[in-house]
């Protein structure tokens, strides 16, 4: 069996998917993003000329906080994930990225691949992830 979910609270998907589908005891994320429930996005400023400041240290933590509450809808968390992919639009922001990563998981912590992708569905963007986590089963 399959549940696919929408989480009350976080940003409403921008077309005709879950945030995560859960099957066989596997929790799939979706690829998530910074963006708020407003539909700003944490890590992206404008100033009153119209300046746009993106910050990819300030999007990754948002994304991985996105993350484990989406995960914790589920009845799993950030601990819970096996394998992570994460999209950048440019490589030039991996060392804040992996910085902030690093926050949050060590060697123990899930699979992951990064790739940089040409654009993402939004132009203040810099980094979306999706993921894959087994859902702790009670004894
Ligand atoms: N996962 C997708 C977009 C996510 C955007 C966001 O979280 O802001 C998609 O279109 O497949």
């Amino acid at each position: 069996m399959a549940d696919a979910t929408v989480v009350p609270g976080k940003a409403v998907p921008r077309g005709r998917y879950p945030h995560v589908k859960v099957a066989n005891g596997f929790a799939f994320v979706s690829g998530t993003s910074s963006r708020r429930a407003d539909n700003t996005i944490a890590g992206a400023a404008v100033d009153s000329l119209g300046t746009v400041t993106l910050d990819i240290r300030a999007q990754t933590r948002a994304v991985l906080e996105n993350l484990r509450d989406i995960l914790g809808a589920v009845g799993a968390g950030l601990d819970d994930l096996v394998s992570v992919t994460t999209y950048l639009v440019s490589m030039n922001d991996f060392g804040g990225y992996n910085e902030v990563y690093g926050e949050f998981f060590d060697a123990n912590g899930p699979a992951r691949t990064t790739v940089a992708v040409h654009q993402l569905p939004h132009p203040q963007l810099l980094i979306e992830i999706s993921g894959t986590a087994v859902i702790p089963q009670e004894a």
